[in-house]
Order: C-alpha cells, then structure tokens, then sequence
C-alpha cells in the first residue's frame, strides 16, 4: 500500500523531502540543452531529450535523500507527446532507482471522468480484456472542487493497485484564501473539504496508522495548517511552499504529528535548480551535485526543526 510504502522510505532514509521535479527549459543548464538543441533544433524532440537527461542526473544524485519525487505533469504536458514521454520515462527512472512517485496532476471531474483519470494515472486501461498500464505512478494529487461523489472515484483504484492521492485542501498560492478562506454554515470551505478528506482516509489505512488518503497542505500558512493536522489526524501531508515559495523549515513543523510523522515536504526549483546559487559555489556542470546538497541541506534542517520541537521520529 503507497503509504506504508511512504512511510518505509521516510524512515529509512531519515527524510521527510519530496523533490519536485518541474524541468523548466530555460533552467535547464547549457551543458545540457546545448546539445540536444544543436541536434534537433529547438524542437519539442529537443526539449524532452533535454528534460530526461536533467531529471535522471537529478534523481541519481538525489534517490538516497528523498523519500519520493513529485513531477508536476505541467511542465511536461506543455510540451505535448514528447514531454508526456519525457514524462512517463522519468517516473520508470525514478522507479528504478526505488523512489516513490508522486504524480502532481491536480485532475478531478465527475465521477466517471474521474474513473478515467484514476484509470490513466494510478491503475489500468482495460482494452477488451487486456490490461495496460499508462501513466501508473505510486500517488496523485486531486482537485475536489467538484464534489466528495468525485473524489470516491479515486479509491477504488487506491485501495485495488496498492496507490494513494492528496486532496488539495489548503494550497499555497498568494490567492488560495479568495475561496479555500471562506466562511460556509460557520466553517470554512478549507476545513470542509479536510472533513471530506478525514472520512475517505478512515476506508484506506495502512498498516502503519496512516491512510493513502492525504491532504495538500501549504507552508505557506502555518496557522492553518496547525488547524488542519489536528481534523486529518491519519492523513499524511504533502507540503508545498518550501523554499522558492519562502516557507523555512520552521514553517512546517506543525504539519507532523507528536509521532514525528505525518508530512513530506516538498521543493522543486529550490534543489533542481540549485546549481544557479553560484555563491555556494554550485556550477552549471555540476548541477546534480548542486541538488544533492541542497536536499541534503534540507532533510538536516527539517530534522533539526522537528528535533527541537521534540517531534523528530528518530
Ligand atoms: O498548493 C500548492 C499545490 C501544489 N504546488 C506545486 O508544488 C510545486 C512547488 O514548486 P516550488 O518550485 O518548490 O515552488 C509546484 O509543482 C506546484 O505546482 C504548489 O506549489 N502549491
């Protein structure tokens, strides 16, 4: 089940980082989109090879220090079918190196193209009779503005293959209050769609106390997020926000539970793109080892944080 599986890795690595993996091409070093440019031209071809080569030298340098990847479908899908292959190939890739993946698809729709969605991204398409895998990764994010009928689409497929979801509850951007904030029959929308998410997680525990139903919760808003740990006590978080968002390690502490688990932390241009802080003495050549300090960096600061506030799990 993903979250046992989650909750393995987080231990056994001593990590509570997630790496989001959002290749943005003009990021994407010379050394590296250089060649594929002068191969292909400035193709989509081009731009996937460029893609792939950056996010396996990424998770090489980053599989032992992250507990899962999280690639945003975004920034491949822009490309079309050559960045969705980029895009599966990468999750193979991270799959062979035995990190769980994290699908940031944020999809929701009703129910039946809910099923569709689930079919693609955690389970099986059945073509008369014959099962394929198509996208197929550990967990995904899901979008609930459509209602509680359409997030019990996912589960099915949750609890048959082993997979898991975060349900957006309380995200990260500047905006995110304009309609998560507010106040409906005495609640707010934010704190309902955390009771939604609190009675599906009680239909998918792991052996380990938590459930393969979690929550998106931002660093953004500590305050709320103290809140929210408290109505999803079995609901792991994935926390956005850290780093390039300006949310510390600090800021995510009250998304743990007392047991010191309950939360990944996630950063993406924060540790892909380290290699650009040049006054740590990162290099464009050496960008994979730019991201390997950089998680490295985090996971200690995050361990120090929950430390100090007695809630580190080891
Ligand atoms: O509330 C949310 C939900 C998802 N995200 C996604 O997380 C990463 C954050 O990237 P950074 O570079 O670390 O800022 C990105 O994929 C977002 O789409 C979020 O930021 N906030």
């Amino acid at each position: 089940m993903f979250i046992d599986e989650l909750v393995k890795a987080i231990k056994e690595k001593r990590s509570n980082v997630v790496v989001g993996l959002d290749p943005r091409i003009e990021s994407i070093p010379e050394v590296v989109k250089g060649r594929y440019f002068n191969q292909y031209g400035k193709t989509l071809k081009a731009v996937a090879e460029a893609i792939l080569e950056f996010n396996k030298e990424i998770i090489d340098n980053v599989c032992d220090v992250v507990a899962a990847v999280k690639p945003q479908i975004a920034f491949y899908e822009q490309y079309g079918l050559e960045g969705l292959d980029a895009y599966i190939k990468t999750c193979k890739y991270a799959k062979e190196k035995g990190l769980l993946i994290i699908g940031d698809i944020k999809r929701g729709d009703i129910g039946t193209t809910s099923k569709a969605y689930a079919n693609a991204h955690l389970g099986n398409v059945d073509i008369e009779g014959v099962e394929h895998e198509t996208f197929a990764v550990d967990s995904i994010t899901v979008n609930p503005y459509l209602g509680g009928d359409t997030l019990e689409e996912f589960i099915e497929d949750i609890n048959e293959f082993g997979k898991g979801m975060f349900v957006l509850v309380k995200t990260s951007n500047p905006g995110s209050g304009q309609l998560q904030d507010l106040v409906v029959e005495g609640k707010r929308i934010y704190e309902v769609v955390a009771e939604m998410v609190d009675n599906l997680s009680q239909k998918t525990l792991g052996t380990c106390g938590y459930s393969s139903v979690g929550a998106v919760v931002a660093a953004t808003y500590p305050e709320q997020a103290k809140t929210l740990r408290k109505s999803m006590p079995k609901s792991y978080f994935l926390v956005p926000g850290y780093g390039a968002q300006g949310a510390s390690a600090d800021d995510i502490v009250d998304c743990f539970n007392e047991d010191g688990l309950g939360a990944v932390i996630n950063s993406s241009r924060g540790i892909i793109f380290a290699y650009k802080k040049s006054e740590k003495g990162y290099t464009q050549e050496k960008y994979g080892e730019a991201a390997r300090k950089e998680a490295l960096d985090m996971r200690d600061a995050i361990n120090k944080a929950l430390e100090s506030n007695g809630k580190c799990y080891w």
